[in-house]
Protein backbone atom coordinates (compact mmCIF):
# COMPACT_ATOMS: atom_id res chain seq x y z
CA UNK A 1 0.00 0.00 0.00
CA UNK A 2 1.25 3.34 -0.37
CA UNK A 3 4.28 2.73 -2.42
CA UNK A 4 2.97 0.52 -4.88
CA UNK A 5 4.18 1.26 -8.33
CA UNK A 6 1.12 0.48 -10.17
CA UNK A 7 -0.69 3.69 -11.92
CA UNK A 8 -3.58 5.49 -9.95
CA UNK A 9 -7.14 5.93 -11.67
CA UNK A 10 -5.96 9.28 -11.93
CA UNK A 11 -3.32 8.89 -13.66
CA UNK A 12 -4.52 5.92 -16.14
CA UNK A 13 -7.44 8.57 -16.51
CA UNK A 14 -4.90 11.25 -17.68
CA UNK A 15 -2.98 8.69 -19.74
CA UNK A 16 -6.14 7.59 -21.62
CA UNK A 17 -6.97 10.46 -22.81
CA UNK A 18 -3.58 11.65 -24.50
CA UNK A 19 -4.76 10.13 -27.70
CA UNK A 20 -7.86 12.01 -27.37
CA UNK A 21 -6.17 15.28 -26.53
CA UNK A 22 -4.06 15.05 -29.16
CA UNK A 23 -5.93 13.95 -31.93
CA UNK A 24 -8.71 17.20 -31.74
CA UNK A 25 -7.75 17.16 -35.37
CA UNK A 26 -8.74 14.36 -37.92
CA UNK A 27 -6.61 13.77 -40.34
CA UNK A 28 -8.69 12.37 -43.50
CA UNK A 29 -6.73 10.30 -46.18
CA UNK A 30 -9.41 9.54 -49.05
CA UNK A 31 -8.19 6.82 -51.03
CA UNK A 32 -10.75 6.23 -54.66
CA UNK A 33 -9.15 2.63 -55.01
CA UNK A 34 -10.10 -0.89 -56.67
CA UNK A 35 -7.13 -2.54 -57.37
CA UNK A 36 -7.01 -5.07 -54.51
CA UNK A 37 -10.12 -6.95 -56.03
CA UNK A 38 -11.97 -7.31 -58.89
CA UNK A 39 -15.22 -5.27 -59.14
CA UNK A 40 -14.78 -1.47 -59.92
CA UNK A 41 -17.32 0.91 -57.77
CA UNK A 42 -15.43 0.45 -54.26
CA UNK A 43 -13.13 3.25 -55.64
CA UNK A 44 -16.08 5.64 -55.23
CA UNK A 45 -16.94 4.71 -51.59
CA UNK A 46 -14.64 8.00 -50.65
CA UNK A 47 -17.07 10.52 -52.52
CA UNK A 48 -20.17 8.95 -51.57
CA UNK A 49 -19.27 9.16 -48.05
CA UNK A 50 -17.87 13.30 -48.52
CA UNK A 51 -21.49 13.70 -50.57
CA UNK A 52 -23.12 11.68 -47.43
CA UNK A 53 -21.59 14.77 -45.40
CA UNK A 54 -18.82 12.89 -43.31
CA UNK A 55 -16.48 15.72 -43.28
CA UNK A 56 -18.97 18.11 -42.12
CA UNK A 57 -20.43 15.75 -39.79
CA UNK A 58 -16.95 15.41 -38.28
CA UNK A 59 -16.57 19.28 -37.86
CA UNK A 60 -19.64 19.49 -36.21
CA UNK A 61 -18.83 17.07 -33.36
CA UNK A 62 -16.06 19.64 -32.56
CA UNK A 63 -13.19 18.63 -34.13
CA UNK A 64 -10.87 19.98 -37.00
CA UNK A 65 -10.57 18.03 -40.32
CA UNK A 66 -7.74 18.01 -42.20
CA UNK A 67 -8.22 17.00 -45.59
CA UNK A 68 -5.14 15.25 -47.61
CA UNK A 69 -5.63 16.33 -51.03
CA UNK A 70 -4.91 14.90 -54.60
CA UNK A 71 -7.54 12.09 -54.10
CA UNK A 72 -8.03 11.83 -57.51
CA UNK A 73 -4.40 11.03 -57.96
CA UNK A 74 -5.01 7.27 -57.47
CA UNK A 75 -6.60 6.59 -60.71
CA UNK A 76 -3.95 7.90 -62.60
CA UNK A 77 -1.47 6.09 -60.82
CA UNK A 78 -2.88 2.38 -63.06
CA UNK A 79 -0.06 1.45 -64.38
CA UNK A 80 -0.99 0.67 -68.13
CA UNK A 81 0.73 -2.61 -67.97
CA UNK A 82 0.63 -4.77 -65.06
CA UNK A 83 0.45 -8.63 -65.38
CA UNK A 84 0.35 -11.04 -62.31
CA UNK A 85 3.30 -11.51 -60.45
CA UNK A 86 2.84 -14.64 -58.41
CA UNK A 87 -0.62 -15.40 -59.10
CA UNK A 88 -1.07 -11.65 -57.56
CA UNK A 89 -3.23 -9.20 -59.51
CA UNK A 90 -2.55 -5.67 -60.47
CA UNK A 91 0.73 -5.64 -58.33
CA UNK A 92 2.23 -2.49 -59.57
CA UNK A 93 -1.18 -0.41 -59.24
CA UNK A 94 -1.25 -2.04 -55.52
CA UNK A 95 2.33 -1.34 -54.63
CA UNK A 96 2.29 2.13 -55.63
CA UNK A 97 -1.03 3.57 -54.26
CA UNK A 98 -0.64 2.01 -50.88
CA UNK A 99 3.15 3.65 -50.91
CA UNK A 100 1.31 6.46 -51.23
CA UNK A 101 -1.73 6.02 -48.43
CA UNK A 102 1.30 5.24 -45.84
CA UNK A 103 3.07 8.41 -46.92
CA UNK A 104 -0.55 10.47 -45.76
CA UNK A 105 -1.34 8.41 -42.82
CA UNK A 106 2.23 9.09 -41.66
CA UNK A 107 2.12 12.78 -42.20
CA UNK A 108 -1.47 12.75 -40.18
CA UNK A 109 0.06 10.45 -37.26
CA UNK A 110 3.11 12.68 -36.99
CA UNK A 111 1.54 15.79 -36.77
CA UNK A 112 -1.03 13.87 -33.66
CA UNK A 113 -3.97 14.09 -35.85
CA UNK A 114 -6.45 10.83 -35.63
CA UNK A 115 -5.83 9.04 -39.10
CA UNK A 116 -9.32 8.40 -40.88
CA UNK A 117 -8.98 6.77 -44.34
CA UNK A 118 -11.79 6.20 -46.34
CA UNK A 119 -11.71 3.53 -48.99
CA UNK A 120 -11.58 2.03 -51.34
CA UNK A 121 -10.78 -1.75 -50.78
CA UNK A 122 -8.91 -3.24 -47.92
CA UNK A 123 -5.73 -3.84 -49.40
CA UNK A 124 -5.10 0.11 -48.61
CA UNK A 125 -4.64 -0.98 -44.83
CA UNK A 126 -0.88 -1.69 -46.03
CA UNK A 127 -0.33 1.70 -46.28
CA UNK A 128 -2.19 2.60 -43.63
CA UNK A 129 -0.69 0.29 -40.96
CA UNK A 130 2.90 1.31 -42.79
CA UNK A 131 1.94 4.88 -42.03
CA UNK A 132 0.88 4.44 -38.34
CA UNK A 133 3.05 2.04 -37.09
CA UNK A 134 6.04 4.07 -38.40
CA UNK A 135 4.89 6.71 -36.00
CA UNK A 136 3.35 4.45 -32.88
CA UNK A 137 5.99 2.21 -33.37
CA UNK A 138 5.90 -1.31 -31.60
CA UNK A 139 3.12 -0.23 -29.53
CA UNK A 140 0.44 -0.13 -32.27
CA UNK A 141 -2.72 -2.06 -31.90
CA UNK A 142 -4.56 -3.29 -35.04
CA UNK A 143 -8.62 -4.11 -34.08
CA UNK A 144 -9.31 -5.62 -37.48
CA UNK A 145 -13.02 -5.51 -37.94
CA UNK A 146 -13.96 -8.09 -40.77
CA UNK A 147 -15.92 -11.08 -42.38
CA UNK A 148 -12.46 -12.53 -43.75
CA UNK A 149 -8.99 -12.29 -41.94
CA UNK A 150 -7.15 -10.52 -45.14
CA UNK A 151 -4.13 -12.60 -43.77
CA UNK A 152 -2.85 -14.97 -47.10
CA UNK A 153 0.65 -14.73 -48.26
CA UNK A 154 1.25 -14.39 -52.35
CA UNK A 155 1.57 -18.08 -51.64
CA UNK A 156 -1.44 -18.84 -50.01
CA UNK A 157 -3.96 -16.64 -52.26
CA UNK A 158 -6.34 -18.47 -54.21
CA UNK A 159 -7.64 -15.42 -55.83
CA UNK A 160 -4.71 -13.70 -56.00
CA UNK A 161 -6.97 -10.53 -55.23
CA UNK A 162 -4.12 -8.54 -52.44
CA UNK A 163 -7.10 -7.37 -50.51
CA UNK A 164 -6.95 -10.63 -48.87
CA UNK A 165 -3.45 -10.18 -47.93
CA UNK A 166 -2.92 -6.47 -46.64
CA UNK A 167 -2.14 -8.55 -42.98
CA UNK A 168 0.55 -10.96 -44.08
CA UNK A 169 2.72 -8.49 -45.71
CA UNK A 170 2.72 -6.23 -42.21
CA UNK A 171 3.32 -9.21 -40.07
CA UNK A 172 6.25 -9.96 -42.42
CA UNK A 173 4.58 -13.86 -42.83
CA UNK A 174 6.60 -14.37 -45.70
CA UNK A 175 9.63 -13.81 -47.43
CA UNK A 176 9.42 -11.93 -50.57
CA UNK A 177 9.70 -14.07 -53.47
CA UNK A 178 12.25 -14.04 -55.91
CA UNK A 179 9.77 -12.70 -58.39
CA UNK A 180 8.52 -10.45 -56.02
CA UNK A 181 11.69 -8.88 -55.26
CA UNK A 182 13.20 -8.75 -58.88
CA UNK A 183 9.90 -6.83 -59.75
CA UNK A 184 10.88 -4.31 -56.89
CA UNK A 185 7.27 -4.58 -55.02
CA UNK A 186 6.32 -4.07 -51.71
CA UNK A 187 10.13 -3.93 -50.49
CA UNK A 188 9.23 -1.02 -48.46
CA UNK A 189 7.06 -2.85 -46.49
CA UNK A 190 9.15 -4.02 -43.37
CA UNK A 191 7.46 -6.12 -40.59
CA UNK A 192 5.94 -3.53 -38.41
CA UNK A 193 2.76 -5.18 -36.46
CA UNK A 194 3.60 -7.24 -33.57
CA UNK A 195 1.14 -10.61 -34.11
CA UNK A 196 0.44 -10.16 -30.36
CA UNK A 197 -0.78 -6.60 -30.79
CA UNK A 198 -3.38 -7.90 -33.39
CA UNK A 199 -6.78 -9.20 -32.71
CA UNK A 200 -10.01 -9.54 -35.13
CA UNK A 201 -13.69 -9.50 -34.33
CA UNK A 202 -16.23 -10.56 -37.03
CA UNK A 203 -14.54 -13.67 -38.54
CA UNK A 204 -16.77 -15.97 -40.56
CA UNK A 205 -15.38 -16.54 -44.25
CA UNK A 206 -11.21 -17.42 -43.31
CA UNK A 207 -9.73 -19.88 -46.30
CA UNK A 208 -8.01 -22.85 -45.32
CA UNK A 209 -4.40 -21.43 -45.47
CA UNK A 210 -5.82 -18.46 -43.32
CA UNK A 211 -6.49 -20.79 -40.32
CA UNK A 212 -3.03 -22.58 -40.41
CA UNK A 213 -1.40 -19.25 -40.41
CA UNK A 214 -3.78 -18.04 -37.52
CA UNK A 215 -3.44 -20.95 -35.33
CA UNK A 216 0.50 -21.20 -36.18
CA UNK A 217 0.98 -17.92 -34.90
CA UNK A 218 -1.13 -18.23 -32.38
CA UNK A 219 -3.53 -14.90 -34.22
CA UNK A 220 -5.95 -13.91 -31.45
CA UNK A 221 -9.75 -13.88 -33.41
CA UNK A 222 -13.23 -13.66 -32.38
CA UNK A 223 -15.41 -14.79 -34.77
CA UNK A 224 -19.18 -14.45 -34.97
CA UNK A 225 -19.68 -17.65 -33.25
CA UNK A 226 -17.61 -15.93 -30.26
CA UNK A 227 -19.85 -13.17 -30.42
CA UNK A 228 -22.94 -15.06 -30.42
CA UNK A 229 -21.30 -17.32 -27.62
CA UNK A 230 -20.39 -14.14 -25.01
CA UNK A 231 -22.17 -10.96 -26.48
CA UNK A 232 -20.09 -8.11 -28.07
CA UNK A 233 -19.57 -6.05 -24.82
CA UNK A 234 -17.80 -9.37 -23.56
CA UNK A 235 -15.97 -9.85 -27.02
CA UNK A 236 -14.75 -6.21 -27.38
CA UNK A 237 -13.50 -6.48 -23.57
CA UNK A 238 -11.57 -9.75 -24.14
CA UNK A 239 -10.10 -7.96 -27.67
CA UNK A 240 -8.94 -5.14 -25.87
CA UNK A 241 -7.70 -7.36 -22.81
CA UNK A 242 -5.70 -9.28 -25.14
CA UNK A 243 -4.17 -6.26 -27.41
CA UNK A 244 -3.88 -3.49 -24.77
CA UNK A 245 -4.60 -4.42 -21.26
CA UNK A 246 -4.01 -1.24 -19.38
CA UNK A 247 -5.62 0.60 -22.17
CA UNK A 248 -2.55 2.77 -22.31
CA UNK A 249 -1.31 1.73 -26.07
CA UNK A 250 -2.83 3.10 -29.57
CA UNK A 251 -5.15 1.65 -31.24
CA UNK A 252 -5.49 1.56 -35.27
CA UNK A 253 -8.59 0.26 -36.11
CA UNK A 254 -9.34 -0.99 -39.60
CA UNK A 255 -13.29 -1.70 -40.47
CA UNK A 256 -14.36 -3.92 -43.33
CA UNK A 257 -18.21 -2.52 -43.68
CA UNK A 258 -18.60 -6.53 -44.89
CA UNK A 259 -18.22 -7.55 -40.86
CA UNK A 260 -21.82 -6.15 -41.03
CA UNK A 261 -24.45 -8.35 -42.22
CA UNK A 262 -25.28 -8.00 -46.09
CA UNK A 263 -29.26 -6.89 -44.59
CA UNK A 264 -27.49 -4.04 -42.83
CA UNK A 265 -24.68 -2.86 -45.28
CA UNK A 266 -25.26 -4.58 -48.31
CA UNK A 267 -23.36 -2.66 -50.91
CA UNK A 268 -19.84 -4.06 -50.42
CA UNK A 269 -17.86 -6.74 -52.85
CA UNK A 270 -18.01 -9.75 -50.82
CA UNK A 271 -20.86 -10.05 -48.74
CA UNK A 272 -20.63 -12.93 -46.10
CA UNK A 273 -24.18 -14.18 -44.61
CA UNK A 274 -24.48 -13.92 -40.37
CA UNK A 275 -22.68 -10.95 -39.71
CA UNK A 276 -22.72 -8.25 -36.96
CA UNK A 277 -26.03 -6.50 -36.49
CA UNK A 278 -26.04 -2.57 -36.54
CA UNK A 279 -25.54 -2.19 -33.11
CA UNK A 280 -22.87 -5.05 -32.66
CA UNK A 281 -20.75 -3.07 -35.57
CA UNK A 282 -21.61 0.29 -33.44
CA UNK A 283 -20.96 -1.10 -29.94
CA UNK A 284 -17.43 -2.05 -30.86
CA UNK A 285 -16.77 1.19 -32.55
CA UNK A 286 -18.34 3.20 -29.22
CA UNK A 287 -15.94 0.54 -26.79
CA UNK A 288 -12.79 2.04 -28.70
CA UNK A 289 -14.08 5.78 -28.53
CA UNK A 290 -14.69 5.07 -24.74
CA UNK A 291 -10.91 3.62 -24.55
CA UNK A 292 -9.37 6.74 -26.04
CA UNK A 293 -7.00 4.74 -27.60
CA UNK A 294 -8.07 5.53 -31.41
CA UNK A 295 -5.22 6.88 -33.35
CA UNK A 296 -6.06 5.41 -37.32
CA UNK A 297 -9.27 4.23 -38.28
CA UNK A 298 -10.11 2.82 -41.54
CA UNK A 299 -13.38 2.49 -43.02
CA UNK A 300 -13.25 0.27 -46.21
CA UNK A 301 -15.02 -1.93 -48.85
CA UNK A 302 -18.19 0.80 -49.19
CA UNK A 303 -19.09 -0.21 -53.09
CA UNK A 304 -21.72 2.03 -53.97
CA UNK A 305 -22.36 0.73 -57.49
CA UNK A 306 -23.14 -2.94 -55.86
CA UNK A 307 -27.23 -3.13 -55.63
CA UNK A 308 -30.34 -0.63 -56.04
CA UNK A 309 -30.53 2.75 -54.78
CA UNK A 310 -31.18 2.04 -51.38
CA UNK A 311 -28.56 -0.53 -50.57
CA UNK A 312 -26.15 2.18 -51.63
CA UNK A 313 -27.80 5.15 -49.17
CA UNK A 314 -27.87 2.19 -46.29
CA UNK A 315 -24.34 1.63 -46.68
CA UNK A 316 -22.94 4.74 -47.33
CA UNK A 317 -25.10 5.75 -44.09
CA UNK A 318 -23.77 3.02 -42.09
CA UNK A 319 -20.16 3.89 -42.59
CA UNK A 320 -20.46 7.15 -41.91
CA UNK A 321 -21.82 6.50 -38.55
CA UNK A 322 -19.45 4.00 -37.69
CA UNK A 323 -16.77 6.63 -38.58
CA UNK A 324 -18.75 9.15 -36.23
CA UNK A 325 -18.93 6.29 -33.33
CA UNK A 326 -15.67 5.52 -33.47
CA UNK A 327 -14.83 9.56 -32.82
CA UNK A 328 -17.15 9.51 -30.08
CA UNK A 329 -20.56 10.92 -31.14
CA UNK A 330 -22.30 8.17 -29.31
CA UNK A 331 -20.87 8.54 -25.69
CA UNK A 332 -22.78 10.73 -23.48
N1 LIG B 1 -11.15 -7.29 -47.81
C1 LIG B 1 -11.92 -8.27 -48.23
N2 LIG B 1 -13.19 -8.07 -48.46
N3 LIG B 1 -11.32 -9.45 -48.42
C2 LIG B 1 -11.95 -10.63 -48.93
C3 LIG B 1 -10.93 -11.73 -49.11
C4 LIG B 1 -11.55 -12.99 -49.61
C5 LIG B 1 -10.60 -14.16 -49.77
N4 LIG B 1 -10.13 -14.62 -48.48
C6 LIG B 1 -9.41 -13.82 -50.65
O1 LIG B 1 -8.30 -13.81 -50.19
O2 LIG B 1 -9.59 -13.54 -51.82
MN1 LIG C 1 -14.03 -8.48 -45.68
MN1 LIG D 1 -11.27 -6.89 -45.36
Amino acid sequence: MGNSTAPTDAQLMAERSKFLKNGTTVGVTCVPFSGGQPKGGVDDGPVEMIRFGILDQIQGMGYAVELSDNMEKYRSMRPANDPPVDNLKNPRYVDIATRRVAEQVQAHCKEGRIALTLGGDHSIAMGTLVGSSSVYGDDLCVIWIDAHADINTPSTTESGNLHGCPLSFVLGLSEPSEALSNAGLFDWIKPCVRKDRLVYIGLRDVDTGEKEILRKHGIKAFSMHDVDKHGIGKVVEMALDHVNKDRLLPVHMSFDVDALDPTVAPATGTPVRGGLTFREGHYICEAIAESGCLVALDLVEVNPTLGDPESLRQTVAVGCSLVRCSLGESLL
